[in-house]
Parts: C-alpha cells; structure tokens; sequence
C-alpha cells in the first residue's frame, strides 16, 4: 500500500497559493504535495470562500430536501441531459449490492454553449427555485475556481508548470453534490452513511456539516477526520494518482453510520471530457504500480452507468450502450476500493 501510518489529516493555511511571490506559492505547494503523497487527504484554511456562500449552499440543501419526496422526484436525475438533479434513497447501487442511507442533489458543468455531445456534459437540471439556483450556483463556480488554483498547487508541487492543468480542465466534468444522510431510523441495520472508496475524479473539495468522515492508513486504521471550523477537507482522487504516476495516493474513505442529520458537499475536480488519463510524461513512477490510460469523461460516465439504477435499466433494455474500452477499468474506481479496503 502506497500511503503511511498517518495517524492525522495535514491542515494547511493555502492563503500563499494567491501570493504574487513564486516563492511563497511554491512553499505551500511543497506542503500540498507532501499531504497528497503521505496521506491522500488534507484539511486547507485560507481559500478564500466566504462563510455566506457556504451558509447558502446548506440553507438550499435543507431546504430542498425538507420537501416531500413527491416533490423532490419532480427533478428526479433519471429526466436530465447531464446527469443532474434529485436521486433518492436507493438510487445508487454499488458493487456487493450494497445502499447507502442518503439522497442526493448533483449538480454538473452548466454547459449551455453547444449542443450536447457527452452524457454528463449539458444544461444543468435545477429545481424550480430561483435561489437555490443562485446560491448553489454561485458555491459551484466559487469552489471551481478554488480547484484551479489547487491544480496550480499540485502542478508545482509535482515541479511541473503552474499552468499543467489549466489546459485539461477548461469546461471540465466536475460534479458538485448536495449530500443529505438523515437521522438513522433503523440504528440496528448496518448501512453505512456511505461505504468504503476512493474518488474517480482528480481531487474532491468536501465541505462537511459534521463528523463521521473516516480514512483509512497504511496500517488498515481507519482515521477520523475532524469538522475544523472555515476548512475544507481535500482528497486526492484516482485520475490524479495516475497522472502523478502514483506520487499522490487516492485513499480509500467513509462515512460511519450517523447519530445526527448531517449534510456534505463534495465537488469532485475532474478535467475536460476527451482528456487522456495517463502518467505526465517525465513523472517517474512511485512504487511498482503501472496505469492503464482511461478517457476521463468515459471512464466516469462508464462508473456511473454501472451504479445508478436508471442507467443501468439502459443498459439492461439496450438503449444505452458503455463507451469502448470500458470494460477494462477494474483497476479504478470500485474494483480499486475493494481491494484497498
Ligand atoms: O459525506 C462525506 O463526508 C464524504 C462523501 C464522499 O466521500 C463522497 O461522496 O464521495
Ligand atoms: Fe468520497
């Protein structure tokens, strides 16, 4: 196993990333890249997104999901171009079989300019209400623009130009999810708030609204991840251990059963639909591992076929048929979970 013995999640004031000084961006870039190749997870202060878009991202969120599920179906994400909108309880179905105790709102790219091309890329399917439309549409463009000054970060940090990623990442697939996993009615079932993973995408921006985050160490220990006041939590996805070539570890990760309501945003940073996933040339490998290269954007459409239940209804009738290569890509996503868990 790639990663340490961490025993804690590394919390670092990002606010030198904005500096006008190299020399300062690259300070804190070092400190980005040694969490990212230790633990795979950090906590960052200093990013600049004001407690007033994060209150109206949650405000939103409880609010949508306070209505009744009648209403909530209404924007169901089975109806949308771009894989957006409601999924209820059970809607998710992962390998094992195994359901998770949430529902969801997610909310992709907003991308209007052309016709649709690719499945997750297109108009995003809102609600019919205008403010949540504006308030988590504005947390979404405010927490995109934080991925790209944290792609800026781990470019250097791999010594790498400060614009490696700007290139791949211009309308990128990245999915912000609204996350609700209510009060447990049931605490003798076991069902987890949601089970043991790594994320598919390069890196996730989380925003948590209470403890029962868990990573996993080098030592099979699973770690809680404290709620730190004004910080988010980073963690390093599988699509940016590839392109490290294995220098930046996707550590595998849960949500524990809860006691309470809580709520979790994580925007899950991914690059441009067509981008090749592959080593940066030049990154010399860590480890033994090789990696296949993948198509982002049919890699992530390809996991998500396989998991939500309206797309695999597509798929078992016919009507809808998984990108070429797709069937090779055990070594990521779910396939990987389960081994590192
Ligand atoms: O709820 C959380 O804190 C984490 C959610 C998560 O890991 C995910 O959605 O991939
Ligand atoms: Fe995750």
């Amino acid at each position: 196993m790639a990663h340490t013995h961490f025993r804690s999640i590394p919390l670092i004031d990002i606010s030198g990333l904005y500096d006008d000084s190299l020399v300062e961006r690259q300070r804190v870039a070092d400190e980005l890249g040694r969490a990212a190749h230790d633990v795979g997870f950090l906590q960052i202060t200093g990013h600049g997104i004001s407690r007033s878009l994060r209150d109206g991202l949650i405000r939103q969120a409880r609010r949508f999901f306070e209505r009744p599920l009648h209403e909530k179906m209404r924007f169901y994400i089975g109806q949308s171009s771009n894989h957006s909108g409601y999924v209820p309880e059970g809607e998710e179905q992962f390998a094992g079989g195994g359901k998770d105790l949430k529902e969801a709102y997610d909310v992709n790219y907003n991308y209007t300019e052309a016709a649709q091309i690719y499945p997750l890329l297109g108009p995003t399917q809102w609600p019919d209400s205008a403010d949540f439309r504006l308030e988590v549409g504005a947390y979404y463009r405010a927490a995109l623009a934080l991925g790209d000054t944290l792609f800026r970060g781990f470019a250097l940090a791999l010594g790498l130009a400060e614009e490696t990623f700007a290139k791949i990442t211009r309308h990128p697939t990245s999915q912000l999810r609204l996350i609700h996993y209510p009060l447990d009615p049931d605490p003798v079932a076991d069902r987890p708030g949601i089970g043991a993973h790594t994320d598919y995408e390069c890196f996730t921006i989380l925003l948590p609204t209470a403890e029962g985050l868990q990573v996993l160490n080098g030592n099979g220990q699973w770690i809680d991840v404290p709620l730190v006041e004004d910080a988010f939590v980073i963690n390093i996805g599988d699509m940016l251990e590839v392109l490290s070539n294995g220098h930046f570890v996707a550590t595998s990760h849960r949500v524990r059963k809860v006691s309470e309501e809580r709520f979790a945003f994580p925007l899950f940073c991914a690059c441009d639909y067509t981008t090749r996933i592959a080593p940066i040339a030049g990154l010399p490998p860590r480890g033994e591992r090789r990696y296949e290269p993948i198509n982002c954007g049919d890699h992530l459409f390809a996991q998500t076929a396989q998991t939500f239940r309206y797309l695999r209804e597509r798929l078992e009738d016919g009507s809808l048929q998984l990108p070429d290569g797709a069937a090779g890509l055990s070594s990521f996503g779910h396939g990987y979970r389960a081994e590192k868990a």
